[in-house]
């Protein structure tokens, strides 16, 4: 049996994870694919670094552009990261050369996935990115192979599990974003700068790659990202009592024109929806289908293990002789704008701090009632010396109307603190 023979770039996390699961798993891999899967050709930074590791036996490369040239590899598999640079430029040499690619680079997907889908298909080359998307978790094969025959109503979940993990400490502990940011940084689980996970990007590059599949390819930069830096302990507390949790989500849905509107943002989910209970650093990933219904499942999304699991999978395909369009459809339009989220409507979670004296509320009701916003419930929490918090669930408004509304009670005297404004997400209700 003639083994498939991998030039792979990057030994870090996730490129000594592949080899080391090779190697472990060799016996069970020839059986699946049908011939055994051989790394012959790598390159990383520094060669001289001891990555735990026998590399003895591949041929060493100095650039990964010179990996994907090598011209004794079957399939070029990119695990170095960044959407520009090396990474792209291997990927570009590979697919030119008719090399079916392996990666795990989400960022890479979500910013380059059409001109690349576009590379792939003319050069009949597949481009295959299991681990991009919620690591462990076969997210890309339930959407694009599990789920093919189905119209899909909305997709999304927790896609990043720094977040989850800050959320679920600060839920579990009470303590404020900050501190159980700095605790994950000294504990390794969040990056020294924390901005590509905190600040939504993580998730909306994930996302952006599970709404090609489910719908169509989407313009990256019109997608609608916010992060968890404004949550507090108080809001998930005050969110747990009104039956809900906070999670980061990145949603997407398909209207009846075709347009997608997708968002990446903080949101409250219903303490008994499957997705509530998923925690830490777990991710998960639900669909909403006409015939196949809802569906959640969750995961490990990061680490060495189940990543290099997705993308080993990957390879096992391409062994198999599976061919895959990049983004499930042998017909693929170019990416389109995302739609505006202005006339969507949502209940929302609507926190204000305000002074706490007589006609505040009638105050703070009259601009609501000005911007058509209709109260569902109230509750009100002691706060600093003459201070409270309000939480205000809305009914079913625009998003424009809530923003609006948000906006002018911020310039209210008796409105002491900036307000938070998040939607209930109906995914799950
Ligand atoms: N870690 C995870 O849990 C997950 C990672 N991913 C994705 O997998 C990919 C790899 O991530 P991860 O393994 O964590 O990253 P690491 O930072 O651990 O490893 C990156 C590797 O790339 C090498 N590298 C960097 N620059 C170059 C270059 N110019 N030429 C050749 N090699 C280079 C590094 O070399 P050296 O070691 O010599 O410095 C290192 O071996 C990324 O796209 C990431 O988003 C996806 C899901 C989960
Ligand atoms: N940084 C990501 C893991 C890689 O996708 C997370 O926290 O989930």
């Amino acid at each position: 049996m003639k083994p498939l023979r991998i030039g792979l770039a990057g030994l870090g996390t996730v490129g000594i994870g592949v080899i080391r699961l090779l190697r472990e798993n060799a016996d069970l891999i020839t059986a699946r694919a049908g011939r055994p899967i051989e790394v012959v050709a790598i390159t990383a930074r520094d060669r001289t670094r001891d990555r735990g590791v026998d590399l003895s036996t591949m041929r060493w490369h100095d650039s990964a552009t010179a990996v994907a040239q090598d011209p004794e590899i079957d399939v070029a598999v990119e695990l170095i990261g960044g959407s520009e640079g090396p990474a792209h430029d291997m990927v570009l040499t590979a697919l030119e050369r008719g090399l079916p690619v392996v990666t795990a680079n989400k960022a890479l997907v979500a910013l380059h996935g059409d001109s690349l889908s576009r590379l792939s298909s003319e050069k009949n080359a597949p481009l295959l990115f299991e681990a991009a998307v919620a690591g462990g978790i076969p997210a890309i094969k339930l959407v694009r192979e599990g789920l093919a025959a189905d119209r899909l109503l909305s997709v999304g979940g927790i896609l990043n599990g720094t977040c989850n993990y800050i959320l679920t400490e600060m839920r579990a502990t009470g303590r404020d974003f900050t501190d159980v940011l700095t605790e994950a940084q000294a504990k390794g689980y969040a990056e020294a700068e924390p901005s590509t996970d905190v600040d939504g990007w993580d998730t909306a590059h994930k996302l952006a790659i599970l709404a090609g599949l489910a719908f169509r390819p989407i313009a990256f930069n019109t997608l609608s990202v916010q992060g968890i830096r404004d949550i507090t302990a108080t809001d998930l507390k005050f969110a747990d009592e009104l039956g809900y949790h906070i999670k980061l989500l990145g949603m997407a849905r398909q209207a009846e024109n075709g347009n997608v509107a997708a968002w990446v943002r903080p949101c409250l989910v219903p303490a008994k929806a499957p997705i509530a209970a998923v925690e830490g650093v777990f991710n998960a990933v639900s669909t909403q289908g006409v015939f196949s219904g809802p569906m959640t499942i969750s995961g490990r999304g990061a680490g060495e293990g189940p990543t290099a699991s997705a993308v080993v999978a990957d390879l096992i395909d391409l062994a198999r002789g599976t061919a895959i369009p990049v983004w499930g459809t042998t017909s693929v339009s170019p990416a389109a704008d995302c739609a505006s989220l202005a006339d969507l409507n949502s209940a929302f979670y609507l926190r204000l701090n305000v002074q706490d004296r007589p006609g505040v509320m009638a105050e703070l009701t009259s601009v609501l009632r000005d911007h058509d916003v209709s109260v569902h419930f109230v509750s009100q929490h002691d706060a600093a010396t003459g201070c409270a918090d309000l939480t205000i669930i809305t009914h079913q408004v625009p998003e424009k109307a809530i923003h609006a509304a948000a906006t002018a009670l911020a310039v209210l005297p008796v409105v002491t603190g900036k307000p938070l404004v998040l939607k209930i997400e109906d995914a799950f209700a």
